[in-house]
């Protein structure tokens, strides 16, 4: 290990092994680190990442550290192929020494470069700073203040002395957007002499800062409510470490998600593949989730799973292995106690003194002198009660997969009901169609034009019909659900009872398998009819031979709408507050003409070629949406963007309407003002060439993703996600993992903005749900729309053009 080359090779490795993130994102974190090693390196951008997303995770803080300690200035060049590690290798130096050349002289301490704190610290000084103060933030870059004791971001100079640094909590300065935000009012670092860089350079994402806040930490990061407002966001965030407050700042959705977990310590002497070679069986398979473990081939994902002493990196469920050499096995046995101790201490459930959270500390302080008896005993007791208190969890099913519904294969259905739900659909079907041939012709002689009307007696008997058959279908599946429900209890069942089972067969293909999803019986329910939905308006286009028209004839504006000559000046839009870190949501930003406008130019380019239509995965599964691509299409077949539709109809997308552009430009604009001005710093500038237009019907939905197709350097640079929403109002989850049940959600309303980008250009997200018949009347009096929802998403493809 000493001998080990502390490169940024190294560095994502050991990142990626335990952390456990996507590697394109831990390559972006590992550019960041060796940007801030480097000669005059920022490391802001370290803070902010360490801030919002490593909240949970000591070990890759450590990690992080230890390749910015000062004995990597003995570092040897790095062998990464990363672009980034050209830095780092320029670097060689210390850098602490760095970050004292533009500083006074300096105490030893003072010139150490300064590690992260680990969150209990960091809360401990919040809860001395108190609350309602904005973060704010001071220093020079590599926290080399002038006088001592570097900056501290907790604008607390005295936190950040020299003594405090030498224990290696230094308080980590931040330069650049943050000398610009403080206030002068607010204790600040800079007031401890911090050397900061001044201006705001305009990329640098500053911490988010609004006004409410939640006034203290709810202990024990409880499962939140998926409806959970932005207040339960912040005050939860501060739980799980002891429930100290957060004063001051928004806090990163990771910190927020309710999940603050502490890594295992790692027996001392035991690794990976040390493991790997003494297990009795190499080939083991995980009980909760399936997922198979080769530990002959000794990838990074077998390497966490081993160093965890058998938790599945997939579900968190031990998987018992057996070691040839006793001392390993009671080595990883403690690992896989303290993982699960961890946890649990971070759920902040209520354990008894001898449980799960002793085991942790047992682990992390003498694992390898336990005795391997007490050891394996501890570890299966902490199994078992793991087991049990996390039995809702595990059972949970994420269908994140099923943005349609298929009734053949649901295994969750009687015959009978099969057989109803078919009736339904085919009736749908048929009463849609029928709808659409019933046309009446009225010519009115003195406006001189010929109207065609549908027979409205007709159509309202069969929306009668089919809404009975909907609340008919509605009680039966909220009792079928309630049924499972109850079978599959919360912390109930044997240990292999049915929720393993359900499980089990969840793993692979789970689009297709239940009608029961994470959503509940409701959506489960709208799935059903929304499959019906969707095959109701497909059998429409195609019986027609027409292309899919959000504003169909027989919804032809009833009034005329003027737009007023001059619209009022609107105030400058508010940031709503709470949402993560890079996140910034302006309700009400279009005016309802801008809506008017956008909803016509979306309709005549959806008609067109390379219109709306319903896109596939290659699984066959519909999406519960309609799509049109502007610029570059989006394949969800290979989850790239391509030049032409080939998988459908080998059609070029329209190209992104000036107008268009303009749009997303002047929103981005005013979405980085009002970050900044509520004390935030600016979205990356966005040259969009994508714009997605999704329309989904009452019963259309998006399941939990990333947007992440756009090319690795776009994303890198977190260049923003600018989504507009017209028409009905959606429920729009977000959050850490794709598991919807940890996500948080926000109501977007016809006329919204929203944008992720930087820190949270990764979100996943998704749309649970849409609210029917809550569109602006006027905006449908105008543009005849139909019942739902348009969505428009602009990205760019690339960071910078190929040719430049
Ligand atoms: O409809 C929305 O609000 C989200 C759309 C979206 O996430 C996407 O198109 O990737
Ligand atoms: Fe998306």
């Amino acid at each position: 290990m000493a001998s080990q080359r502390k490169d940024a090779k190294w560095l994502k490795e050991q990142l990626a092994r335990v952390l456990g993130w996507d590697e394109l994102i831990v390559e972006g974190l590992v550019d960041t680190v060796v940007r801030a090693a480097g000669p005059g390196g920022d490391r802001s951008e370290v803070d902010e990442m360490v801030e919002n997303f490593m909240a949970d995770s000591p070990a890759g803080i450590a990690l992080i550290n230890d390749f910015l300690s000062p004995s990597a200035a003995a570092r040897a060049a790095p062998a990464s192929t990363s672009s980034a590690a050209g830095g780092a290798a320029a670097g060689g130096r210390s850098y602490a020494a760095s970050a004292g050349t533009a500083a006074a002289p300096q105490s030893p301490a003072a010139a150490a470069p300064a590690p992260y704190r680990p969150l209990q610290h960091q809360q401990q000084q919040q809860q001395q700073r108190g609350q309602q103060q904005p973060q704010s933030y001071g220093g020079g870059s590599g926290g080399g203040g002038g006088g001592g004791g570097g900056s501290s971001r907790q604008g607390q100079a005295a936190s950040a002395s020299a003594a405090t640094a030498s224990a290696g909590w230094q308080a980590f300065g931040r330069g650049t957007a943050a000398a610009a935000v403080a206030s002068p009012a607010k204790p600040t670092g800079a007031a401890g002499g911090g050397n900061g860089r001044g201006a705001d350079d305009g990329d640098d994402f500053a911490r988010f800062v609004v006004d409410e806040r939640a006034a203290g930490g709810k202990g024990g990061g409880g499962s939140r409510s998926k409806q959970g407002s932005s207040r339960d966001l912040q005050a939860t965030a501060a739980g799980g470490g002891g429930g100290g407050a957060e004063g001051g700042k928004v806090l990163g959705m990771f910190k927020a998600g309710g999940r603050i977990k502490a890594p295992a310590a790692k027996p001392v002497g035991v690794r990976g593949p040390d493991l790997a070679a003494s297990l009795e069986r190499q080939v083991v398979n995980c009980l909760g989730c399936g997922k198979i473990y080769d530990c002959r081939n000794v990838t990074n994902d077998i390497l966490r799973f081993l160093d965890r002493g058998g938790v599945c990196t997939f579900c968190g469920d031990t998987v018992a292995l057996t070691y040839k050499d006793r001392q390993k096995a009671a080595a990883a046995a403690a690992a896989a106690a303290a993982e699960q101790g961890a946890a649990a201490a971070a759920d902040g459930a209520s354990r008894d003194q001898d449980g799960a959270g002793a085991g942790a500390a047992a682990a992390a302080g003498s694992a390898p002198a336990e005795d391997a008896a007490t050891a394996a005993a501890r570890a299966f007791k902490d199994r078992l009660v793991e087991y049990d208190r996390n039995a809702a969890k595990r059972t949970t099913v994420i269908d994140d997969q099923s943005d349609y519904f298929e009734i053949d294969t649901n295994a969750w259905l009687t015959d009978q009901e099969r057989e109803e739900l078919r009736r339904r659909q085919r009736m749908e079907a048929e009463a849609e169609a029928a709808r659409r041939k019933r046309l009446t012709v009225t010519i009115d002689l003195i406006g001189r034009k010929v109207v065609l009307d549908e027979d409205v007696r007709k159509e309202k008997e069969a929306a009668e019909a089919a809404a009975a058959e909907r609340a008919a279908a509605a009680a039966k599946a909220a009792a079928a659900a309630e049924a499972l429900r109850n079978t599959d209890g919360d912390g109930g069942g044997s240990v292999y009872g049915s929720g393993a089972a359900f499980k089990g067969n969840s793993l692979h293909d789970l689009g297709a398998e239940y009608g029961f999803d994470a959503f509940g019986a409701e959506v489960a329910l709208e799935e059903l009819l929304g499959g019906a939905g969707v095959l109701a308006a497909e059998a429409e286009a195609e019986a027609q031979d027409a292309p899919y028209d959000i504003c169909p004839p027989d919804l032809a504006p009833s009034t005329s709408y003027t737009p007023p000559v001059a619209a009022p000046r609107r105030a400058p839009p508010r940031a709503a507050p709470g949402l993560p870190h890079g996140v910034v949501l302006l309700k009400g930003y279009l005016t309802l003409d801008e809506q008017i406008q956008i909803v016509r130019q979306i309709r005549d380019l959806g008609v067109g070629p390379g219109g709306f239509y319903v896109p596939t995965y290659s699984t066959g599964g519909r999406l519960a949406l309609r799509m049109m691509c502007l610029g570059l299409h989006w394949e969800p077949r290979t989850g790239a963007y391509e030049q032409t539709r080939s998988s459908y109809d080998g059609a070029t997308p329209p190209p992104l309407p000036a107008t268009l552009v303009d749009l997303c430009g002047r929103s981005l604009a005013d979405a980085s003002a009002a970050a900044a001005s509520a004390g935030g710093s600016r979205f990356p500038p966005l040259r969009p060439d994508i714009c997605l237009a999704n329309f989904y019907e009452r019963s259309g939905r998006l399941g939990m993703h990333q947007d992440k197709d756009e090319m690795p350097d776009s994303l890198r640079a977190g260049l923003p996600v600018v989504s507009l929403s017209i028409g009905d109002s959606a429920d729009f989850l977000y959050g850490k993992t794709r598991d919807p049940e940890q996500a948080s959600s926000v109501r977007l309303d016809s006329g919204d903005l929203l944008v992720f980008g930087g820190p949270g250009r990764m979100i996943f997200h998704s749309v649970s749900r849409i609210h029917r018949d809550s569109a602006p009347r006027e905006l449908l009096a105008a543009t005849g729309m139909r019942p739902g929802r348009l969505n428009l998403t602009f990205r760019q493809y690339r960071a910078a053009p190929a040719s430049s």
